[in-house]
This record gives C-alpha cells, structure tokens and sequence, in this order.
C-alpha cells in the first residue's frame, strides 16, 4: 500500500461483493479496504483487532451482519449492501446503534423481472429441456420431445407487487397474461385484481411469481398446501428468496406431480439446492444471479460509490434503507 493510500477513507468489507470484484482497481482509487478474507485470523477477531475505527462497511447479500458481528465495528455508522434485499442484516440493531444502511433499492428491478419472465418461458416452453434433448444427441432417434405450454392467456399471480412485481406484472401483461396479486400493502393505482391470502391468489391462478421480501411473514409462506391449490397445471418461479418457499414442499409436489413446474434462482441453502431439483426436467434452476448483469454491475458501483462519498462528505445518502 503506497502512503497516499493512507489518506484514503477506510471501508470493511463483509461477505464479497460480486460488484467488488468486478471493480476492484476502481473501487480501490478511492478508497482504503480492509479485506477479512483475505487474513487467517477468524472475521470477530480480524474485526476486533483491525475494525475497531472503521466508519463504513459494504456488505454483500449473502453476508449475515448480525448484531454479534457488528458488536465488533464500535465505530460503524454506515453499512452498504449491494443487495436490493435486506433480510441478511439485522436493522434493528442498526437502528439502536445509529448506524445507516445503504442498499440497491429498485436498482435491480427491471433485470430481476428479465429473468423472472425468462425463467417462466423456459419451464414453460421447455427451452433448457430442449437444449438437453438436443445436446445429448436425443433427436435423431427419439424425435418426440413433448410440447410446452402457451405463456399468453395464463393467469399469473404476482406475491409481493413492488417494484419487481409491478416489472414483472408489466411484461406479462404485455405477453396476454391476466395478472392478479397478493401484497402486504392494497396497490390503489393498479387494476389488477387483489387477493387477501396467497390460498385464494394460487387458487385462482396457473403461475405464482415470488417477488417479496423475506421476512418472519413469508417464511415459508408457500407450503405443500398453497402448491396444491395451485394445483397440478401450476408452476412457480422464484426470484425472492430461496426461504419464501418451503423447499422440502416443493421438492415433493414436483416429485409427486402436484404442480407441473418450477423456476428458481434462489434456494433455501445457497449455494447448494436440494439435488433432487437438478434431475427434473420441469425446472429450471439459476445460481441466484437475477441480477447480475454487466450494465447493473456498473450502476451498482456508481452507486455504492456515490453512497460512500455522500456519508464521507456529510450529505444524505443516494439510496438510504427507509424507517418502517
Ligand atoms: O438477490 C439479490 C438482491 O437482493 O439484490
């Protein structure tokens, strides 16, 4: 580390950051990082011992900021994720302590409904089982590969309708889906129809796409028995997180053929899905990169940057966590 460097702000990062990489040089123009992985020392006693002036954090999504974890950062006052989602972070204790949270917001949005409408057309026009059919060498002498499914005039139902269901509303939309929802909060400023429990949203739908938060309320929020009111033409694809659905569940409907299929970027345990899923060639299955794009990993760094610069300067955060 040359001496200029020594007057550069210093950031802990916790967990590591795809966006990290990416624009390590970059990043590292500007700032001064403490990287726990790469020492031997275990992270509380890394933390402890190096951390204990560190004013920021970025963090990454998978990283879990406990209370016990933050307890070791006595000076932290801001924390970066480079999620959209905040369910790794414990922001109460947060809050107690006065630290900020900064994160991705609706950032992502339109690149995570990409993929969720991707993922959907792929179980449903068997895209990736095709490719297998193809690639193995099946054709020539099995030629009966089975049809799919038409995607317009399916009734999709959107779980959580923010800014990536409102995304992945508007595209199926515009694919002849009819759309309803189940959200936590009424949408007055939508004519989709609205249902008041996630039972009646899968009864009365073909598709659920997930795109809630995970919270103590959604966990698990769709069991054995939301996919069999769903019922056996149903499929599901989940872009939220892996716990909004019970995986065990959902490994047995699509086993048992009480619902027809799923798309799943995100899984209970990331980054190891429950195997029986890998043999099925009704699901699709991503390694949690809805929103790992090459123009979203430049946006996230301007904004992670632009997040740091803000605190260092004492000016309002570019995408600060709102209060509840
Ligand atoms: O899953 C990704 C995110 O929360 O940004």
């Amino acid at each position: 580390m040359g001496s200029g460097d020594e007057q550069l702000p210093e950031i802990v990062v916790l967990g590591q950051p795809v966006v990290f990489e990416l624009y390590d040089e970059q990043f590292c123009s500007r700032f001064r990082f403490l990287r726990p992985w790469e020492s031997e020392e275990p992270l509380p006693h890394f933390l402890a011992s190096r951390g204990r002036s560190t004013q920021a954090a970025i963090c990454s999504g998978d990283f879990s900021l406990s209370a016990a974890v933050l307890a070791n950062l006595p000076s932290l006052r801001l924390v970066v994720t480079s999620s959209a989602g905040l369910n790794h972070i414990d922001l109460t204790e947060c809050r107690r302590r006065g630290i900020a949270v900064a994160y991705a917001g609706n950032f992502f949005s339109p690149d995570v409904a990409d993929l969720a409408v991707g993922l959907l057309i792929d179980v449903l026009r068997k895209v990736s089982a095709g490719n297998r059919f193809v690639n193995n060498g099946l054709w020539p002498h099995k030629p009966d590969f089975p049809p799919g499914f038409k995607l317009g005039g399916k009734r999709v139902g959107i779980v959580g309708l923010g800014s990536i269901g409102f995304e992945v509303a508007k595209r199926l939309e515009a694919f002849g889906c009819g759309i309803s929802y189940y959200s936590r909060k009424q949408k007055p400023f939508v004519s989709y129809t609205s249902y008041s429990t996630i039972h009646e949203l899968a009864s009365n739908c073909d598709v659920l796409v997930l795109c809630c938060s995970l919270t103590e309320q959604t966990h698990h929020m769709v069991n054995r028995e939301v996919m069999l009111a769903l019922g056996k033409d149903g499929v599901i694809v989940n872009i939220a997180r892996g716990a909004v659905i019970d995986e065990k569940d959902l490994v047995s409907c699509l086993l048992r053929g009480e619902i027809a299929g799923a798309g799943l970027d995100v899984f209970e345990h990331e980054p190891r899905p429950s195997p029986e899923l890998y043999q099925l060639d009704n699901v699709v299955l991503s390694p949690h990169n809805a929103v790992l794009t090459e123009e979203s990993m430049e946006g996230l760094y301007q904004l992670i940057c632009g997040n740091l610069d803000a605190f260092f300067i004492g000016k309002p955060l570019l995408s600060q966590v709102p209060d509840e």
